[in-house]
């Protein structure tokens, strides 16, 4: 993409230095599959990365912070046993509960660190890459002139303005958070999305006296109004929650004790009363930002919009219009999420190969979002306001809660609540949003649905086993058929109230 070559006149000093068909900036999972598949085809290709090659999710995203909730989950689990009958407490080993983070991972990083060995050493540069005006890639002593360039240069963790200065080392975020070698104190966590949500709660489980502040009276982004009043019920069971909170500083103060400064967060409440909080470190989760804003890539003929997301993308292979140009997973901000980003790699190899071999193109994912709390919250499909604002989907929210849900119960996870948009029309899920036990499989069970178009009696049909935390998706699919009036099956059976 080289869009004016021999124009300038300094060309003496941007001589390209190679010439390839494609170039991939950014190593993660999305650029990784985007070489892979385009590799099946051309030779002449290259990848370039700053930072670590073994992914976002790896080093510092899913993979750690599940490892994290795993352990949490197993001192939770201890800890809350005495109703059963079943008498214990945790004893948490803070500096094991990190290594053991950074072990696993590590493991992961291992698979990733062999496929990355394995490819020629020449067509990997590691280093940030930048576009110029000429459209070239430049990337250390290297001018690149590439035909067709895949951008998978990710996101990047949003720390609001001055921030950074005022906490010093008391600041986390999820790049940095792994690597304690033991679990704090306490900790603030700015941000209710889910990466505030899963890590407050899993270091709350863990003993650290943690408290979340979010600016809305809402949590993991829900907009449905009573999931998320729901989710904040469940929630507010374990976790310290200052919720429509203002932050109107942050900072550091000498710690009375000794030598060393904590961190204070100065906020307005709910109500509007000052307040501080004072602790050992601020974890700030206040969203992620896609890295393309200085890389040029409207010297590709790229056009960005005010945040930052590139018009004209085919969400189905990141295209960008009819350029030759393709951004994929989070850099192109659709749809942040790991598997997203892997499909849109992949497609976007696919598709430089011109589609002629080993090709398949994925249709967009049907959206889903899981958050690892718990109960954990997922979202499939359209949500209540997008779904709201199209008067010709004619809908029903189909409900069943799982506060006393059979199984549920059985297990002591009774809390929780599904909400499924059924459309009267066509007898089909529209969406759904969900808190509640269970929910990554009903997730994936409503997600399949969706994706593969079935109707609410195809999925009445299926068996659902009893006793099953599943047999309150089925109570919900009923509620929806029985608001269609539409009388398929007669479901007047007693396992519905245990
Ligand atoms: C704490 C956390 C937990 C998460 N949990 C989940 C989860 O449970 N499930 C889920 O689906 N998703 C989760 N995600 C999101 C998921 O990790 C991301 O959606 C996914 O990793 C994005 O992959 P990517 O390939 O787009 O980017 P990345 O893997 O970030 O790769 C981008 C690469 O490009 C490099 N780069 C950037 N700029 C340049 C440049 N100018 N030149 C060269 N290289 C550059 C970067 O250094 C990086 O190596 C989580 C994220 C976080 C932070
Ligand atoms: N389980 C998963 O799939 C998973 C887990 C973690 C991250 N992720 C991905 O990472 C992305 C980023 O997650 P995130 O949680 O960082 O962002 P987010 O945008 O989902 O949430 C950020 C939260 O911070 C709040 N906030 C922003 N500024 C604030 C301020 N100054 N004071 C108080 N609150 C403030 C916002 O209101 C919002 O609730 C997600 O969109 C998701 O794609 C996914």
């Amino acid at each position: 993409m080289n869009k004016k070559s021999g124009t300038s006149a300094d060309d003496s000093k941007r001589k390209v230095t190679r010439k390839v068909t494609v170039a991939v900036i950014g190593a993660g999972t999305a650029g990784q599959n985007a070489f892979r598949q385009a590799s099946k085809i051309f030779d002449n290709i290259v990848i370039i990365n700053e930072g670590f090659w073994t992914t976002t999710c790896i080093a510092v995203g899913c993979m750690p912070s599940k490892l994290l909730i795993a352990a949490a989950d197993r001192a939770h689990e201890a800890n809350h046993s005495a109703e059963f009958g079943v008498h214990a407490t945790a004893q948490i080993d803070g500096k094991q509960v990190m290594q053991r983070v950074r072990d696993e991972r590590s493991h992961f990083a291992s698979y990733i660190k062999e496929q990355v060995d394995s490819w020629p050493d020449h067509k990997k540069i590691a280093g940030r890459a930048c576009i110029n005006e000429h459209g070239l890639i430049e990337v250390n002593d290297e001018v690149i002139e590439a035909s067709k360039v895949i951008v998978a240069t990710g996101s990047s963790p949003f720390i609001p303005d001055g921030w950074a200065e005022k906490l010093g080392h008391t600041l986390l975020t999820s790049d940095t958070v792994f690597e304690l070698t033991d679990l704090p104190k306490s900790m603030a966590v700015v941000g209710a999305g889910s990466v505030g949500l899963e890590l407050a709660q899993a270091f709350t489980r863990l003993g650290v006296d943690v408290t979340l502040f979010n600016r809305e009276k809402r949590v993991a982004g829900l907009k449905d109004d009573d999931i998320n009043n729901k989710a904040i019920d469940c929630l507010n069971r374990e976790l310290t929650m200052h919720l429509g909170s203002k932050i109107s500083n942050v900072g550091t103060q000498a710690n009375g004790s000794n030598n060393s400064s904590a961190a204070f967060i100065d906020y307005e409440d709910s109500a509007g009363e000052s307040q501080q909080w004072q602790g050992e470190y601020v974890l700030v989760a206040t969203g992620r930002r896609n890295n393309i804003k200085q890389l040029g890539v409207e010297y590709l003929g790229v056009e960005l919009d005010n945040k930052n997301r590139p018009k004209h993308l085919s969400e189905k292979t990141g295209q960008i219009g009819d350029l030759n140009v393709y951004i994929v997973g989070d850099a192109n901000v659709h749809l942040p999420l790991l598997h997203v980003a892997s499909d849109e790699g992949y497609s976007a190899g696919s598709m430089v190969c011109d589609n002629k071999k080993a090709a398949y193109i994925r249709p967009p994912a049907t959206p889903f979002s899981i958050v690892f709390c718990a109960p954990q919250i997922v979202n499939v499909g359209l949500s209540l306001p997008e779904i709201q604002q199209d008067p010709t989907l004619e809908y029903v929210i189909g409900r069943v809660s799982f506060d006393n849900q059979g199984r549920s119960r059985v297990m002591g996870v009774n809390c929780g609540l599904l909400h499924i948009y059924g459309c009267k029309k066509t007898d089909r899920i529209l969406g759904a949003s969900m808190v509640g036990p269970d929910a990554e499989y009903i997730g994936h069970i409503l997600a399949t649905a969706i994706t593969n178009d079935l109707s609410i009696k195809a999925m009445l049909d299926t068996p659902f086993y009893h006793p099953t935390i599943l047999e309150g998706l089925r109570t919900a699919l009923r509620d929806v058929q029985q608001k269609m009036e539409i009388p398929y099956q007669y479901h007047d059976t007693q396992e519905a109230s245990f």
